[in-house]
């Protein structure tokens, strides 16, 4: 009961109004507004043992609720781990390690791709936008919708990469193939994307072939490693969304193969969520949403490219885009809430609606951020020097 009081008055310092916890026998603990209601007594043993897993698993099974904002009370959560939080993930990453050794963890970690993304694409129809982009979108003025959002992200992404007649174009992680797709209508280049999971594939294949594309665009199945089997080079490479999956450390061998199939003078940019300083990760989310994902820092990805021929141009952070993105997100997911639940229940509902709130916390709170690292191969001095060219949009300066 004194752990449970100390939780209780330490949260409510983060959770505006405070918070109240009730028992299942109805014993009341703290006076605060937001009431966390347990329906089952394992629940704050759990919780009291391991907070963030506690939560997340009894959430998701309906054992306890939230009565009250569950954002604003994720956000205290943050706060107060962030400030109590031990770093956990040692024993999750030495067997990691060992599995690596055996050589099973590329098999383990693809079949935990796929079963995310190949969870079907009428479910993810529900709540991205229509060009089924599932990464970061760019707001440029303060009322623009995600669909518009997400074509300025690509806009940007397009001027970064200064796309011009005859580029070659690889997106490592291509999704549902928005970028590949567009740019072939936009500009007279080929385009190349590669995917682990089999409903993206046969999707963007359905695409290409809908559109005219053949001969223009390709989609492959295969793991990133697999890229030199294609015995191509391309002098522009983009991967937007796929660098968190690579895994603690794998980064090198990610910019490897990158810096073995990307030309001299070419431009690679790389859009991934990461940490400005090293952290401990979701273990919630690691088991029940990216089994194998990591969140690098800033440190750990520069490191992991030293000494391949990259130069690095740019680094921009939309960590404030992501959080709007995922309320965005988590918006649509509601409004087709008895569809999901229809596909996949009332426990998925919750732990995805619990994903979508915690990770537009984490990007609010500063936990992650959304980054965007443009690199050159080689030095090349020819780059323009003025930012303005990425934003032409009414940017102004608004907050979101
Ligand atoms: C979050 S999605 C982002 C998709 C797309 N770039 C977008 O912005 O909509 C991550 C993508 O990375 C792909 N991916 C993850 N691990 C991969 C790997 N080892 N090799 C190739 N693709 C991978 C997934 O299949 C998925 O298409």
């Amino acid at each position: 009961m004194q752990a449970l009081r100390e939780m209780v008055e330490g949260l409510s310092e983060f959770v505006p109004g405070g918070i109240t916890v009730e028992l299942p026998g109805g014993t009341r603990v703290g006076a605060g507004s937001c009431r966390v209601v347990i329906k089952d007594d394992r629940v704050l043993r759990d919780i009291l043992r391991d907070p963030e897993m506690g939560f997340g698993e009894h959430y998701m099974k309906g054992n306890l609720a939230v009565e009250g904002d569950l954002e604003s009370f994720l956000r205290g959560c943050f706060l107060y781990l962030q400030r109590k939080k031990e770093e956990k993930n040692l024993g999750f990453d030495l067997m990691r390690a060992l599995l690596r050794m055996l050589g099973l963890i590329r098999r383990w970690e693809e079949r935990e791709v796929r079963k995310h993304y190949d969870l079907g694409n009428e479910f993810y129809s529900l709540w991205l936008d229509s060009s089924m982009t599932y990464s970061c979108a760019f707001f440029a003025s303060p009322g623009m919708t995600l669909e518009h959002a997400q074509q300025e992200k690509r806009r940007i992404i397009y001027e970064k990469l200064q796309l011009t007649e005859g580029d070659t174009l690889l997106d490592i992680g291509c999704g549902w193939g928005s970028i590949i797709t567009e740019v072939a209508t936009l500009y007279p280049i080929r385009a190349v994307g590669i995917t682990l999971s089999k409903n993206q594939y046969q999707y963007v294949k359905e695409k290409i072939l809908q559109e005219g594309l053949e001969g223009r665009v390709e989609v492959y199945l295969m793991h990133y490693e697999e890229l030199p089997k294609l015995g191509r080079k391309f002098n522009k490479v983009v991967s937007v969304g796929m660098f968190e999956h690579v895994g603690k450390g794998r980064h090198r061998k990610f910019f490897q193969v990158v810096s073995d199939i990307l030309e001299e003078g070419g431009l690679f940019l790389l859009h991934t969520i990461g940490k400005v300083h090293p952290s401990s990760q979701s273990r919630w989310i690691r088991k029940y949403i990216f089994p194998g994902g990591y969140i690098p820092s800033i440190e750990e990805i520069l490191r992991a490219c030293e000494g391949l021929g990259f130069n690095l141009i740019d680094i921009d952070d939309w960590r404030i885009h992501y959080y709007r993105t995922l309320k965005e997100w988590r918006k649509r997911f509601h409004q087709n809430k008895d569809h999901v639940i229809s596909l996949y229940g009332e426990e998925f509902f919750r732990m995805w609606d619990l994903y979508l709130t915690a990770s537009a916390v984490s990007f609010y709170v500063g936990s992650n951020h959304l980054f965007q690292f443009l690199f050159s191969k080689g030095v090349i001095n020819s780059y323009p020097v003025m930012r303005r060219v990425f934003l032409q949009s009414p940017v102004a300066s608004h907050s979101v």
